[in-house]
């Protein structure tokens, strides 16, 4: 076994930036960077509300997940065909690659674009290119989870899940996103059943902003297998350790909490108490191009306002790949690469 502690401190970036990752929390539409929003807005002939890519980023200035969801959806209007859901999903592999990650499973919102009149197979068709792609040319595995909506009704969920059945082979599971406060998991109940019959993994966002009874409505009703975000756990103990015993991974996006407003400061994140109490930990993204930051940013600048160790970057690189729904061979390969990694680091001291 590699010397975690012979690896010194000011080679924590590199290491943090080299090591293979996965990542398990990225809508891709929250990828998609004003430069592209607006070159297909061009493309599309679609009116912005704004004058220029300067005058978008300047509106990123968010005081909750609500006021985030407005812009994120406005983006989105500039996607209309299986070629732009191509480019965007591109356009984020190709930072993915620069980060290590070496497994990426993207959240799709299909709702917000069938609702615009976008048919189903350009959204599906579009994002799976891409993943293929992914694999072929940059040697990255991934794969797909249809998101549900959860401001609107769980009849149009069941709906959308129908709608998508055609494209079932494209798309590994389902997740649930949007506005978390008044939309309890209880609310989509039937349709988390009806993904488990059909084999679809199940994910759901809870503890964002929500209570912790949405953690234990998404764990005990909806019965996923990774709880997005999950941070409110902090505040119930019972629930802690539950988590723990049952060593659920949790997938924390620091730079969104930091920007939607959940902790003032990243100093303030709870991810290293989490960790501390022996929570099964992942660190993401959520929606980069509006967040300032994909992966690596994530994990540099967590480990600075936080003071983690390489410790703790092995267990969250770890825990990253493990917790993922590639295959078990995969994840023993990455598993190897990961630990050749620091291996490497501890040797060059
Ligand atoms: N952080 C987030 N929470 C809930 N829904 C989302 N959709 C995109 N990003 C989201
Ligand atoms: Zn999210």
């Amino acid at each position: 076994m590699f010397k975690v502690h012979a690896i010194p401190p000011e080679r924590l970036p590199e290491l943090l930036s080299l090591m293979p990752k996965a990542e398990l929390h990225i809508h891709i539409e929250g990828s998609l960077e004003p430069e592209l929003i607006f070159a297909l807005a061009k493309r599309n002939d679609v009116q912005l509300p704004y004058a220029d890519v300067a005058a978008l980023r300047s509106a990123y200035a968010f005081t909750n997940l609500q006021s985030f969801l407005d812009l994120y959806y406005a983006g989105a209007s500039v996607l209309l065909h299986e070629q732009d859901f191509y480019d965007m999903a591109w356009a984020y592999f190709e930072k993915a690659k620069a980060d290590h990650v070496v497994r990426a499973e993207l959240f799709f919102d299909p709702q917000t674009h069938t609702a615009r009149g976008v048919a189903m197979g350009a959204v599906i068709e579009g994002l799976s290119r891409a993943c293929r792609d992914a694999h072929t040319q940059l040697g990255i595995s991934a794969d797909l989870i249809l998101c549900f909506l959860r401001h609107l009704s769980e009849d149009e969920a069941l709906a959308t899940l129908e709608e998508a059945m055609p494209w079932r082979e494209h798309f590994i599971g389902v997740g649930l996103d949007s506005s978390e406060l008044g939309h309890p998991p209880e609310k989509f109940a039937r349709v988390f059943a009806r993904a488990r019959e059909l084999g679809l993994h199940c994910v759901a966002h809870a503890g964002e902003e929500g209570p912790p009874a949405y953690i234990w409505g998404a764990l005990d009703v909806l019965q996923v297998e990774r709880i997005d975000h999950g941070v409110q756990a902090i505040h119930d103990a019972g629930l802690m350790q539950r988590l723990a015993d049952s060593q659920m991974p949790l997938t924390v996006c620091p730079l969104s909490n930091l920007k939607l407003c959940v902790f003032k400061n990243l100093a303030d994140h709870n991810l290293g108490q989490m960790l501390d109490a022996g929570l099964c930990i992942t660190l993401n993204s959520d929606d980069p191009a509006y967040f300032g930051g994909y992966l690596n940013d994530n994990y540099l600048q967590t480990f600075a306002a936080l003071h983690l160790n390489a410790q703790q970057a092995y267990k969250l690189a770890a825990n990253s790949i493990e917790a993922s729904f590639a295959p078990e061979a995969d994840k023993h390969r990455w598993m190897h690469e990961l630990k050749a990694c620091f291996q490497g680091f501890a040797e060059q001291d």
